[in-house]
This record gives structure tokens, sequence and C-alpha cells, in this order.
């Protein structure tokens, strides 16, 4: 059997990231983990935690084999400057993208199947002087993948967004018919080849208050939404819209329906993180790669405490597992 290889970042490295790899550290996966991360700053924080570690230099001409229990694979990946955790420092920032590099090097590569990635801090690389939106931008641009859609799923529920870390000022004018014709393209596609779902039921949310109410309260649904999804309609695709984004959360819509995509991220993740925060997962559709994350940030409040729940964690990496093997469902 191809035991999946997956590649783990350490995400900021002032959050909780690196707590919940050594926190997960004697949970035993069916794939070989390889953490990248400054080990220097791994041990300290084991020690801060409590929690005793070993580590083993990643060799990638060895076969491929499962983790041993307390024992962390890992690339060690120099931070410019010590960690406090808790603490950001925008020195640190440049680490944070090499990461993120590393890996998806070796997921195009083809040396990992996969790559899971525990929160960084938006804020703190923009400060060091890089222009970063999220891991899903940055990754599209590193993969050279046309457009990225960002979806967060919970149990039953999987919420895809039409724009992804935007601010809502510049909402309206990205949905675009192009732009959401690519998105529900990709996620269509994806709920197919990823999850496994033929024919897969899409809810599409409005973007204004009661999906427009024909006009009166605004025009997107009537120029750009509704002639998409008629198209798609036409040629098959099972959509649902636009429907008034405070009523289609309920049962009687979801119940029927295989994923929302919501038109911009307060509109969708508040709702997706009500029902699942804490075990939900974040992946990004439309890349050449498989990239799972979690649903949470980087807590710095809990960060070197041990208090940070792996929950979500835990279902990133078992999820990147899966969509390694094959699909999802
Ligand atoms: N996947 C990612 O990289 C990712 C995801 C979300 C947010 N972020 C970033 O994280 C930073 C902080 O964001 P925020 O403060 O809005 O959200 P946050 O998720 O870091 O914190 C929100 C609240 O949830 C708690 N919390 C978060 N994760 C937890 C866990 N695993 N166990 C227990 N409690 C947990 C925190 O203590 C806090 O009270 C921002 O820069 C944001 O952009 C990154
Ligand atoms: N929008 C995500 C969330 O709220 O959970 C989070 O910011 C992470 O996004 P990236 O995966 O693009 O970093």
């Amino acid at each position: 059997m191809n035991i999946p290889r997956l590649a783990i970042t350490s995400g900021e490295p002032s959050g909780i990231g690196p707590d919940l790899i050594i926190q997960l550290a004697d949970t035993l996966f069916p794939a070989e983990l390889i953490v990248i991360a400054d080990k220097k700053m791994m041990q300290q924080r084991s020690d801060q935690l409590g929690i005793p570690v070993s580590f083993s230099d990643y060799d990638a001409s060895l076969p491929r084999a499962e983790n041993n229990k307390g024992v962390i694979k890992i690339i060690d990946t120099p931070c410019t400057e010590p960690v406090s955790a808790g603490i950001l420092n925008k020195e640190n920032a440049s680490y944070v993208l090499d990461t993120l590099t590393i890996a998806t090097k070796g997921c195009l590569s083809g040396e990992f199947d996969a790559m899971v990635t525990p929160p960084l801090h938006k804020g703190i690389i923009n400060e060091s002087g890089v222009a970063f939106t999220g891991h899903t931008e940055f990754l599209a641009e590193l993969t050279q993948a046309e457009l990225p859609v960002m979806m967060l799923a919970a149990d039953d529920l999987r919420v895809a967004l039409a724009t992804t870390h935007l601010p809502l000022k510049d909402v309206s004018a990205a949905i675009t018919k192009e732009s959401l014709t690519k998105v529900i393209s990709i996620l269509n596609h994806d709920l197919i080849h990823k999850f496994g779902i033929k024919n897969p039921h899409i809810l599409i949310c409005g973007l204004n208050p009661h999906a427009g109410e024909d006009g009166h309260l605004g025009m997107e649904e009537i120029d750009t939404i509704q002639p998409v999804i008629k198209s798609f309609k036409d040629q098959g695709m099972n959509l649902s819209g636009p429907l008034p984004a405070d009523t289609l959360f309920t049962p009687k819509y979801l119940d029927t329906a295989d994923a929302v995509l919501a038109m911009f991220h307060d509109q969708g993740l508040p709702v997706l993180k009500h029902v699942g925060f804490g075990h939900a997962i974040n992946i990004t559709l439309g890349l050449p790669i498989i990239r799972t994350s979690v649903d949470h940030g980087t807590a710095l409040d809990l960060a070197g405490t041990g208090k940070a729940s792996s929950g979500s964690m835990v279902a990133a990496i078992n999820s990147a597992i899966l969509l390694s093997n094959e699909t999802l469902s």
C-alpha cells in the first residue's frame, strides 16, 4: 500500500500551530507526516508545553513509513529571530512563507501527496512588507492556479465562497459573470472529483438582503448571479438560487444540498463555524495540489498554554489523507 506523505507547515511560529503538531505527536495517522518547521522553536515549545517529543530529520531517499509515536519527522527550516509563544515578530514572516513554498514545491513535484497548514497570521506578514491575503491566494499564485475557491466543511455542511479575503466594499465589483462562472465550475468539478458526489446540488446565495428583493435592494442578482445560474442549469447542472442567505441555511434547503456557495467570507463562514468550529476543515479547491487547513486562527492567547484544541487539525490531516488516497466520501 502506498502510504500518503503529507507536508505539515508550522504556521505562525508564535501561534498555536507548533502546539498542535506537538500535541499530536503521539497520535498515529495512516500516513507519513513531514513537518516543515524550525526545529529549535519546536523543541522550545515542547519544553514549554511539557510534552516531550523527539525529532528525526526527514530523508527523502528513505522509503515512506508511518510516524513513530512521539517522533516528529522534520525538515528543519530556520526562523529569522527567536520565537516567544503568543508574541508576533514580523522578522519571522519570511519563515512562514518559506515553509509554505517548500511544502507547495514538494506537492507539485509529487514528493508530498498533500499539504496541511496550521494557521498563520495575515497581518504580521503584511507588516513585514509582503502583501498577503491568505494561504488560499498565496498557494494559487505559487501553483499558477487560475482561481482558487475556499471551501470549509463540517459534518454534512460544505460552504464555498465566491470571493475570499476581500474588504466588504470590494465584494460586489469582484463578483462578475466571468468570476462566478469559474467559481461554480471549480466547485462543481471538485465536488464530483474530490468528494465523489455525482451531479452535486449547489445552493447559491444572493448577495443582497432577500436576494435583492426583485431589484429593489440591489441589482447583482438580476444582472450577474441569475444569468450565470441559468446558463449552468441549461447545461444540466443542479443549482438552486440565488436564494436569500438568511433563510438558505435552514434544514428545508440544506437537507437537499451538497454545498452552499456564499458570495463573501462573512456571509458563509459564521454559519459554518457556528455548527462546526473545532472540527471543521478548510480546503482549497481549484489548485493542482491538495491542501487542507484548520477552521481557526493563530489563537495567540492560547499559544504555549496547552489549551488549544487539536480537533480541527486532526480533521484537516484525516481529510488530506483521504483526499490523497482518492476522494473524501
Ligand atoms: N487557516 C489559517 O491560516 C487561519 C484561519 C483563520 C484565521 N487566521 C488568522 O489568525 C489570526 C487570528 O484570527 P482570529 O483572532 O480572528 O481567530 P482565532 O481563531 O485565532 O481566535 C478566535 C477565538 O477562538 C479561539 N480559538 C482559536 N483556535 C482555537 C483552538 N484550536 N482551540 C481553542 N480555542 C481556539 C481563540 O482563543 C479566540 O478566542 C488572524 O491573523 C487570522 O487572519 C488564519
Ligand atoms: N478564511 C479562513 C477562515 O476564516 O477560517 C482563514 O482566514 C484561512 O484562510 P486561508 O486558508 O486562505 O489562509
